[in-house]
């Protein structure tokens, strides 16, 4: 031991000489290449190959690093003897990691390899049109030369895989927003995020059981979906559109599906986005494993604005039909119908997209045919199984503990009342101290609102205009959908009544709906025609 010390302490003694005489002797320019040489001359002897993975490369986040980084925090390479401990704002886990300039040794099939995480203080700022971080940060991982191929391989793709399963499973799943006006953060992001912590999951959510467990199969499919989507040569995305009144639970069904599937959640903020383009390098900034979200749809976007050539170009599958509207510096429809169906959405895979809105007769057919949004589903009112649901989640109740005949007149009144989910929550959260007076005010209110309705749908002349009040144009309007919409008398009167107190609205939203569901009637009788 004495004598490897010895011969050692003479090695270090050589080369430091080494250098003081190169410095010495040798002008900078050959004194560099003198090194480069013997550092070659080094590595061929060397038994090592070395992999240097850089936080930032060229202006973009190095992808990898971030997966290295959440690999070696798993409890399987806490072998190091010096680790980082950090828990995010709001999060409920700690992660660690290697510190700065400390090594980690992992075993991956046998092989023996070693992590270094490498800070250095970054010298110069080089250009840039964003600031980039203080310190340069990487890791270095040191393999023998005979298993340099095996670990190029394979071990890479582990650790991605093994990255994305530790973010799902251990750690806080994210929601993020795009930042405001597009601008990117120092890591190159244009998403800004925060732990999601949403606890609404489909056993919580109010709504119609067959239509849920319809829903939950459909997500399933979607999530074992990876080779059938190969097979049929389609990208494996899937499109959602919840419709229905305010407060009937498309957000709440939003974070179940990201709950169940494990999934993080992208809320998308239209009215933040200038341009398709940028709209384009967001949806290029997404992982795998997501729900990218678009509430509220008819108020962040023009939706008439396409122009006949953007029609047809979106029916032909052209991707360029967003020049013109680019040079405008505005985001349109098209624009989003690319982000959604267009070449650039392969660019990840396993993505949902969810739309909502409030008013579906305001969409475009175009945004709503198979391909984009493939289910459309109607969120609607309190029926007598959401009611159920919602009084367990308050009450804690079940049917069974509940009295027979007060679940007769619930069962009587709840779908005339037409009280949406958040309506009824309300009530039940107020009471929650006391089950009994609960369930006593939701059947007094319940009972009233469909006394109400009831009345309401027996006056029949809802707005009391005749033909001589009315506008041409419009009757002209009406005539002409009317028969190709196929709507029964009982939804005319719906539309009636809710706006029986705004004649000029009642007209133009009876129009609106009319010629809504002609177009899609007219739409799926060409489609018939066509297959026949
Ligand atoms: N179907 C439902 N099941 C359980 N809770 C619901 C449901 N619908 C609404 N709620 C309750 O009402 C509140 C509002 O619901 P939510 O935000 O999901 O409605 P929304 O349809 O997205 O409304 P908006 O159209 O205004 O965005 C939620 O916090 C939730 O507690
Ligand atoms: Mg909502």
């Amino acid at each position: 031991m004495k004598e490897l010390w010895t011969t050692m302490a003479s090695l270090m003694g050589v080369l430091a000489f080494s250098q003081t005489l190169l410095n010495t002797l040798l002008p900078p320019n050959l004194r560099f290449i003198f090194i480069k040489l013997f550092h070659t001359f080094l590595n061929y002897f060397s038994p090592y190959s070395y992999f240097d993975i850089t936080e930032i490369e060229g202006v973009n986040t190095n992808e990898l690093y971030n997966a290295v980084q959440l690999y070696l925090s798993s409890t399987s390479t806490t072998s190091s003897n010096r680790l980082s401990l950090t828990r995010g704002l709001n999060s409920t886990s700690i992660t660690y990691t290697i510190s700065h300039n400390h090594r980690l040794t992992d075993v991956f099939k046998g092989v023996y390899v070693v992590w270094e995480h490498i800070v250095t203080p970054r010298q110069t700022q080089t250009f840039s049109w964003r600031a980039l971080p203080e310190e340069k940060r990487g890791f270095s991982l040191r393999v023998h030369k005979r298993d340099k191929d095996f670990i190029l391989g394979s071990y890479f793709d582990y650790i991605s895989s093994k990255a994305s399963e530790i973010r799902r499973k251990k750690e806080d799943r994210l929601l993020y927003t795009n930042s405001k006006n597009g601008s990117l953060d120092s890591r190159g992001q244009p998403w800004e995020s925060v732990p999601f912590k949403h606890p609404s999951t489909f056993e919580t959510l109010a709504m119609d059981p067959t239509k849920k467990a319809e829903i939950m199969s459909d997500l399933r499919d979607f999530a074992e979906g990876s080779a059938f989507y190969k097979r049929a040569g389609r990208v494996w995305k899937r499109g959602y559109l919840l419709y229905g009144p305010p407060g009937t639970g498309k957000s709440s069904m939003i974070a179940a599906m990201a709950n169940y599937l494990e999934y993080d959640i992208y809320d998308l903020e239209l009215t933040e986005v200038q341009t398709n383009l940028e709209l384009r390098k967001l949806l290029m900034k997404t992982s795998s494993k997501s729900i990218i979200v678009i509430e509220d749809i008819d108020c962040s976007i023009n939706l008439k604005n396409r122009t006949e050539i953007d029609f047809t170009n979106i029916l032909n599958g052209n991707d360029n039909n967003d020049n013109d509207n680019d040079n405008n510096n505005s985001i349109t429809l098209s624009g989003l119908l690319n982000f959604t169906d267009g070449l650039w959405s392969s660019c990840g895979s396993e993505r949902i997209f969810v739309f909502t809105t409030n008013h579906i007769e305001k969409l475009d057919p175009a945004l709503l045919r198979s391909g984009r949004m493939d289910m459309h589903v109607f969120m609607s009112y309190c029926c007598f199984e959401s009611l159920l649901i919602l009084i367990k989640n308050y009450l804690g109740c079940t049917v069974n503990d509940m009295d027979t005949e007060i679940l007769r007149q619930l069962e009587k009144v709840v779908c005339v009342a037409e009280m949406t989910p958040a309506d009824v929550s309300e009530v039940l959260i107020k009471n929650r101290r006391d089950k009994a007076k609960a369930i006593r005010e939701l059947v007094e209110i319940l009972s009233f609102r469909a006394r109400e309705n009831e009345k309401l749908r027996r006056e029949r002349n809802y707005l009391g205009c005749t033909v001589n009040d009315m506008d041409t144009e419009i009757l002209r309007q009406l005539e002409k959908v009317v028969c190709v919409a196929e709507m029964t008398p009982a939804d005319v009167s719906e539309v009636l009544i809710k706006n029986r107190r705004d004649k000029a609205k009642a007209i133009r939203e009876l129009v609106e709906i009319l010629s809504f569901r002609a177009r899609e009637n007219e739409k799926l009788r060409r489609e018939r025609v066509a297959v026949a």
